[in-house]
């Protein structure tokens, strides 16, 4: 049975100034991408949602930031995580990284295509398919947490096994004409920066009636695609391998609705 460990609580990071992040350029079309269930209603894939030379370049900027090694000694029921961390809060990276990219088309009106790009209900309204985005995101999509988290891992690092917690946040208003928009978090987004040997983020399916050992879903870390897992009281546990070879570069970030 896997251990059921909380994450640590977020510590309060000194003042950092905001990254000068390189543009997202090049990207793929949107229509060139698609969010593929890898166990539905919990986690979906994007594959080359960033393309390689970008995944290059943002990898060797990050190196350039001032990243923390997590301390190795949780406190009580804390998930062990070892990596080299960076934590910023930047409504304006979240907000480009939501509608520069693919990810807020794919998130908002393309997440019931399948692989082929074939959607079954392509024929009904659009006020059909806002209900079931509000049904799977756990509420409208509005974008992405201001609250950016930079991960290295080198051989040796890894993220013990924990859930993700679910957070209110407040969205900054958009301009001074706007109020700001009181939100939850509903889904993790992961986006892996570079390939490596092991440092698989792994999730344990939870035994059922029908499936008493139901086999874990490994994903192996891949340039370029972005994994989101739906989390909060619906979270599956999971974890981060241990990286054996090369680095694993991940950019974190949550999923908003509002709250
Ligand atoms: O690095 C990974 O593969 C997992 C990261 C994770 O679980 C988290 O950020 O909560
Ligand atoms: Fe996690």
């Amino acid at each position: 049975m896997a251990p059921k460990f909380k994450k640590p609580d977020p510590k309060p990071q000194p003042k950092t100034t905001t990254p000068n992040w390189p543009p997202l350029r090049p990207l793929l079309p949107a229509a060139d991408l698609t969010l593929t269930p890898l166990l539905t209603d919990q986690i979906y894939l994007i594959r080359n949602f960033l393309p390689g030379t970008l995944c290059k370049t943002y990898a060797s900027f990050l190196a350039s930031l001032p990243l923390t090694t997590t301390p190795g000694t949780p406190k009580k029921d804390e998930a062990l995580r070892v990596n080299d961390r960076f934590q910023i809060d930047d409504a304006r990276f979240a907000e480009m990284l939501w509608s520069t990219t693919a990810l807020k088309e794919l998130v908002t009106t393309r997440f019931e295509e399948d692989e082929y790009g074939y959607d079954q209900h392509a024929e009904e309204d659009d006020s059909a398919l806002a209900e079931r985005a509000r049904q799977l995101w756990g509420g409208e999509p509005l974008g992405l947490n201001p609250n950016i988290r930079i991960y290295r891992y080198s051989a040796g690092q890894f993220f013990g096994q924990h859930y993700d917690d679910a957070n209110n946040i407040t969205l900054p208003p958009p301009n001074s004409r706007s109020k700001a928009t009181p939100a939850r978090t509903t889904w993790t987004l992961l986006v892996y920066l570079t390939s490596c040997t092991g440092g698989e983020t792994i999730f344990y399916p939870e035994p059922t009636r029908a499936n008493r050992n139901p086999e874990p879903i490994a994903v192996a870390p891949e340039a370029g695609m972005a994994l989101l897992h739906r989390h909060g009281d619906h979270c599956m546990i999971h974890e981060g391998a241990e990286v054996t070879g090369g680095e694993k570069w991940v950019l974190r970030s949550d999923l908003v609705v509002p709250r």
